[in-house]
């Protein structure tokens, strides 16, 4: 017997699983499981790979059984959290499949917090107690005990509350004057209450909130509600939050935001409607913020999050439902890493997995438009404003036959409006998309044009910091006294208008007004934002210059005059969208005027008054724009008719780069409706000394674009010189 079970045990096979990690690799290793562990597929795990130790989960599939047993390395421990949700890793694999990247890639995305893996030890806290006689205060120790409640708080965050050192906190809870207490740093989400702010919706709003209803109770489809901008469709959407939330316990519910540091207000009103701030996941939240948020969306405690794009591989348990805010918005877009966009992969999500979408937008994406006509997507439409707010008259101006004097950019008749409202106490905003002071620097001797040391960008001018700076890589350097070419003193010249040279003017015109600029560079830091806005609500200011920033979502009261100062600045440029987005953004920030009793006005500057974008604009007729934009699409076979992906080379070496584009120029496959434009430089064929050519492809609807895509980059052999992405679903072809 005995002798029988030392066979059986030398032959019993170890016992194996497979490991995906979160590093660009396709496929996850064979690990050996030691006998104290019983793991499945989901459970995180930590595991020697050569000299280091990862984290990574255990995949479903199984092992492959490749490494022979004796070479199999163990896995070092499990942690002690809830495994991943098979849908999770699902999506995970599909996301790999949709975007031709590894795996291992996408798992880096779901696993990047996984600081959340650690085992936090509790933190000290203190709080309020009797205070012992002995004990002297000084005016620095009266403000700590002051600050200290019944909750405990950290020494720092005692310390910051009461203005002075940790020292003094410290000092004063060892003269006992002060409470330790053990408190978990993640500590719990407050569990949100689908009726606890409800507003009362008007019929129209109760209307499309009945259908959302019906859509969460379905479990399934996406919707597009599609409202003009101040009907309140963020109060219609809420309605189908507390339908999940209220459906079933564990339900946890993420609504998406494209520019979250934007929209602090929005917390705000998700904590009012649902009486407890929910979870709030983006790249500006601190690294413990988002540990807790990881952490607790893990183990399910968290149900109502509200994040920017990333927040879709945070680890769900039960995602029920998402909602995607300013749906058409390009933000949803990765631009770097896995170039996925979050709107589309929100929706396979739900379709995937069997839960609802809904998304937002008065100015939707031509792509969900076009669902909507298949019915692929039911629309929920508010046609008008809530309450009695009416949507702003739109008037452009002509400017070629009103234009503005040398070196100022607002023409005559916006400067007698302008004039007009402010003299009724009333707010503007001056709309230009255009960072900084002047978009191009020239010399004024030689004529030439400032660009960055390795780039073919131009820079442009920043007053604010006195700086020029490439607003594509970053690049800045302070502004030469002489120009590099020629060596003239003083000659470079300011060449077109950026917000900080329109507030200048503003200034100059109106010198007793309050002028301010909200533009990214101006309010870097979200609590920046946050203060400007809300000094612009309160009407503290008169005159806002803004860039795209400030279009999106807010509600200012007192503005009534909104002026398009370059309104065919989108127009310009060979970008397939570049009309749906200049109409897009023309028509958000239309919708910033008159949200309150006083009827809104837009005025538009253009020197193409009879562009489309400017006739939907002034007439209204969206729909009729959205149709003739589906037309011409259509008639060229572009998105959403067709499907685009892009084959990006770069390469510091620009020989190499250009004979492996000629080399795949040479191999391209043949394939039924599919089609190769290229190579063509980028737009800006020099970024960061890297050199970069691209590819287009144009397939059909039906066309599998990676298959080809992965058949034609197989069969031309690369070389480490030259990177090559693919971006499938492009959108900027920069
Ligand atoms: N039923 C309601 N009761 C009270 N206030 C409401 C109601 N509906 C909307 N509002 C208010 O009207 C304003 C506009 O609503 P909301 O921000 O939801 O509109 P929106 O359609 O999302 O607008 P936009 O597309 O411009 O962002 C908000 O201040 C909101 O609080
Ligand atoms: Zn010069």
């Amino acid at each position: 017997m005995a002798q029988q079970a030392q066979l059986l045990a030398e032959v019993a096979p170890v016992m194996r699983v497979k490991v995906l990690l979160p590093l660009p690799m396709g496929a996850g290793y064979d690990y050996a499981v030691p006998e104290d562990l019983s793991l499945t597929p989901g459970d995180i795990v930590s595991v020697p790979l050569g000299p280091r130790e990862v984290t990574g989960v255990v995949w479903p599939g199984g092992a492959d059984g490749k490494v022979p047993d004796e070479k199999l390395k163990p896995v070092k421990r499990q942690f002690s959290v809830p495994r991943l949700s098979p849908q999770l890793m699902d999506f995970v694999d599909w996301v790999a499949s949709y975007y031709m990247v590894p795996k291992g890639a996408v798992l880096r995305m779901v696993l990047r917090r996984e600081q959340g893996l650690a085992d936090v030890k509790g933190k000290t806290g203190f709080r309020r107690c009797a205070v012992p006689p002995h004990v002297k205060l000084t005016a620095k120790r009266k403000a700590v005990l002051e600050a200290a409640g019944d909750r405990a708080l950290s020494a720092r965050e005692l310390a910051e509350a009461a203005g002075v050192t940790d020292g003094v906190v410290r000092s004063l809870a060892e003269a006992g004057a002060l409470e330790p207490v053990m408190f978990d740093p993640d500590p719990p989400f407050g569990a949100p209450d689908p009726d606890a702010g409800r507003k009362e919706l008007s019929q129209q709003q109760e209307a499309g909130a009945a259908e959302l209803r019906a859509l969460v109770r379905d479990g399934q489809g996406t919707a597009l509600l599609d409202g003009v901008t101040g009907s309140g469709k963020t109060e219609v959407y809420f309605e189908a939050v507390a339908e999940a939330l209220r459906a079933d316990p564990e339900a946890q519910v993420l609504v998406m935001l494209p520019e979250i540091a934007l929209t602090l207000p929005f917390l705000k009103r998700l904590e009012e409607r649902f009486g407890t701030p929910p979870a709030h996941w983006h790249s500006d939240v601190s690294s413990a913020g988002r540990r807790r948020v990881w952490k607790r969306v893990l183990d399910g405690s968290a149900r109502l999050v509200v994040g920017a794009r990333s927040a879709l591989f945070l680890p769900w348990q039960k995602l029920k439902l998402i909602v995607i805010d300013e749906e058409h918005d390009q933000a949803y877009k990765q631009q770097d890493g896995i170039l996925y966009h979050a709107r589309d992969m929100a929706v396979a999500m739900g379709a995937r997995q069997g839960f609802p979408v809904v998304l937002a937008s008065a100015t939707p994406s031509l792509e969900t438009v076009h669902n909507c006509e298949l019915g692929r997507y039911s629309r929920v439409r508010l046609p008008s404003r809530y309450g009695p707010a009416v949507l702003p008259d739109v008037e452009v101006l002509d400017l070629r036959a009103v234009p503005p004097e040398a070196n100022r950019w607002l023409a005559e008749p916006a400067v007698a409006e302008i004039t007009e409202t402010l003299i009724r106490g009333k707010q503007v905003l001056l709309y230009l998309n255009r960072r900084g002071y002047a978009p191009v620097t020239i010399c004024r001797r030689c004529g030439e044009r400032m660009t960055a040391p390795d780039s073919d960008t131009w820079l442009v001018e920043h007053r604010y910091t006195n700086r020029l700076i490439c607003h594509q890589t970053g690049f800045s350097m302070p502004k030469p006294e002489a120009c590099p070419h020629c060596q003239a003193k003083d000659t470079l010249a300011p060449c077109g208008p950026g917000v900080e040279r329109v507030a200048e003017e503003a200034k100059e015109r109106w010198p007793d007004k309050v002028v301010e600029i909200f533009s990214s560079d101006t309010v870097e830091a979200p609590g920046s934002a946050k203060a400007l806005l809300e000094r612009m609500t309160a009407g503290e200011i008169d005159i806002l210059v803004a860039t795209q920033a400030a279009a999106k979502g807010h509600n200012f009261p007192g503005l009534t005059l909104v002026v398009g100062v370059d309104a065919d600045l989108g127009l310009s440029g060979g970008d397939l969208r570049a009309a749906e987005r200049t109409y897009q953004v023309l028509s958000q920030v239309s919708g910033r005027a008159g949200r309150a009793k006083d009827k809104g006005r837009v005025l538009l500057q253009s020197y193409q008054p009879d562009h489309s974008v400017n006739l939907a604009l002034t007439s209204g007729d969206r729909d009729a724009f959205f149709g003739a934009e589906l037309h011409c699409r259509d008639e060229i076979g572009m998105p959403p008719f067709g499907r685009l992906a892009s084959v990006i080379l770069s390469a510091e070496d620009e020989r190499k780069l250009l004979e492996e584009a000629r080399a795949l120029a040479s191999h391209v496959p043949h394939a039924e409706g599919i089609e190769v434009w290229g190579p063509a430089p980028a737009p800006f064929y020099r970024l960061r000394g890297i050199y970069r050519q691209r590819f287009l492809i144009r397939g059909r609807k039906k066309s599998n674009l990676q298959a080809f895509a992965s058949d034609w980059l197989a069969g031309v052999k690369g070389t480490s010189a030259v990177r090559r992405v693919v971006d499938i679903d492009p959108y900027n072809f920069f």
